[in-house]
Parts: structure tokens; sequence; C-alpha cells
């Protein structure tokens, strides 16, 4: 067999498994923090000629929230989902003889959608943020049909792929809601990102798909009115939580707060009906509020109008 017929075998072998010796797995450079744990990029190199591939690696960092069995269950669910609009698990790599682990992903390369909407703000346009948001909403829709609730939900979860696509990311406080219910109940409330949060996520520790929906509502805020640091969602609601005594209820009008500014050049004619769509997610009553499935389609109806 001539050497690069081996390469090929090895390659596809070495492509389709999910164990990767970490001998071979060459740290390049930090990319994040997580839940639970730090994302590096790392090249796969078994052939040692850096023709190997990127991939980004996260390493569980055990401290008073996370234990080494929540990381087993963000890898074991991870491994389980296959969604285009959803960061792809490529493996696991066992370090210290199976003492620790780390997950092993695709590497998108233009890191979160929080990074990319700061340093991309003059050249995006609306037509492309309604892109994103369909396809976070396609990505969300398909977690649902797994009974999934991601409780994370928001820009800084969001990977950029391409100029085009973008999928979600960060699992580390996904949990499935039992059969029996339509909501999971947290025990013990981590360090909530409450500026993302549901009222009943906040008041009862309640999460289901529409606590979800609320925080697809914030990652819209930040897609169409993230202009610069004072109007991003969290800056926002500290200057009014510093400002005034705000009664927990209020908090939760962030409408009342987010009054959007038009910050892109281009304004889309559509905007009235974005800023309605975020209405619908912060309805207080989480009976209220659409269905991914609803959102996703409004969302394709503004692509529309825009392309009129
Ligand atoms: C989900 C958010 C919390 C945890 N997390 C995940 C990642 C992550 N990042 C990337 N790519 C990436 C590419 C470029 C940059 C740069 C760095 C220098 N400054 C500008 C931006 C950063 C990240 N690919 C990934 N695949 C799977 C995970 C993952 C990072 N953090």
């Amino acid at each position: 067999i001539t050497s690069d017929k081996n390469r090929k075998m090895l390659c596809t072998f070495i492509h389709e498994q999910t164990l990767f010796e970490e001998r071979h797995l060459r740290y390049i450079s930090p990319l994040g923090k997580g839940n639970f744990g730090s994302v590096e990029l790392c090249r796969y190199d078994p052939l040692g000629d850096n023709t190997g591939e990127l991939v980004a690696v996260k390493k569980l960092q055990p401290n008073k929230q996370s234990t080494v069995d929540d990381f087993q269950k963000e890898v074991n669910m991870l491994s389980i989902l296959h969604c285009d609009y959803i960061v792809k698990y490529r493996g696991v790599c066992y370090s210290m003889g199976r003492l620790s682990m780390s997950l092993v992903m695709e590497y998108l390369p233009y890191g979160s959608l929080i990074g990319y909407l700061e340093n991309n703000q003059h050249n995006i346009n609306t037509r492309r943020m309604l892109l994103f948001a369909s396809q976070i909403c396609k990505g969300m829709e398909y977690l649902q049909t797994l009974r999934y609730v991601h409780r994370d939900l928001a820009a800084r979860n969001i990977l950029v792929a391409s100029e085009s696509l973008v999928k979600i990311a960060d699992f580390g406080l996904t949990k499935i809601i039992p059969s029996d219910k339509e909501y999971y109940r947290v025990t013990q409330p981590g360090e909530s990102p409450i500026f993302w949060y549901a009222p009943e996520s906040i008041n009862e520790s309640r999460f289901s798909h529409k606590s979800d929906v609320w925080s697809f509502g914030i990652v819209l805020h930040e897609l169409f009115f993230y202009c610069d640091n004072k109007s991003n969602p969290k800056r926002v609601k500290k200057k009014l939580l510093i400002n005034i005594h705000v009664h927990v209820q209020c908090v939760f009008f962030p409408f009342k707060m987010f009054y959007p500014c038009f910050c892109f050049s281009c304004t889309c004619r559509r905007l009235d009906t974005v800023y309605s769509l975020m209405r619908q997610c912060w309805a207080y009553n989480f009976d209220e509020r659409p269905c991914f499935s609803s959102l996703g389609n409004q969302i394709e109806t503004i692509m529309q109008d825009e392309r009129e």
C-alpha cells in the first residue's frame, strides 16, 4: 500500500474516531471560558507534520458547581446532537490514565457571536442578523425535539462558523425535561446569568423551552440593538439596578429598558417587527410566549419582506 494510501486510511480512521490521543494533541492558544471549563485551540497532529486538523478542546475545571459527572453529561449530550446549527462533537481525549477527560469539538474560526458583533458592527446588516437569528431558532427547535433546555442561551454562547453561519455552543447548563413535566426545576442554582433569565427562572428556578424563548429575546436584542457597551443587556440592567431601587418585577420588563437604538446605518424597514418579536419573547407569563417554530416562521417572513 503506497504511503499516501496509508495516510488516507489513517486520516479516514482519525476522522471517524471519537478517541483523541493526548500525545498528538498540540496546544496552540486559549479560545475562551465556558460553563465549568476553559476551551483551547489545539491541532490534532498524529502524523507530526502539522497537517492535522484544528480542534477546540474543552478541559474540565472542577469547582464548587461543576463535577466530573456534570462534564460527562455535557460530553454525552453533545455527542448525540446532530444539527447544522449546533457545534459539532468530535470526540474525547483522556489524559493521566483516564483520570481526566477533555471534550474535543469542531473549531469555529470566527469565535463567539458577541465578539463578532463587537468587531464587525459596521459591516453587518440586518439581513445577516435575521439569518443568524433564524439559525439560532432552528438549533433551539432541534434541542426542543430532544426535550433539552439550554438554560444559558446568550450571544456569548453562540459561535460564528462563517460570515453566514452561527452555531449554538456550551451545553454546560443544559438539562433534559423529565417526560412527565413541561419544565426542569434546578435545585442548586449556580452563578446564574440572571440578565438572560426569565422571571420564573429567577423566582422559582423553573426552566422550560419557554424560558429559553425569553433568553432568545435577549439574544435578539444583542443581535439587533447591540451597538456598543452601553446598550448591551448586562450593562443596561446593571445601570438600572444601581441607579434606582428596582423592584425585582420591573427588572423583568427588558423592553422598558432596551429602547431600540438604530445603530445600523441601513435600518431595515422591519426593525419594528423584530422589536415585536422580542416583546413576544418577554411575555411575563411563559404560556403567552411563542414557541421556537413560531419565532422561526415569523423571522422567515420578515426576511422575505426584507428581500422585496
Ligand atoms: C461557547 C462559548 C464559551 C466557551 N467557548 C467555546 C469556544 C469555542 N471557540 C471556537 N472558536 C474561536 C475562534 C476564535 C476565537 C478568537 C480568540 C481571540 N480573540 C478573538 C476570538 C475564539 C474562539 N470554536 C469552538 N468550537 C467549540 C467551542 C469553541 C470558546 N469559548
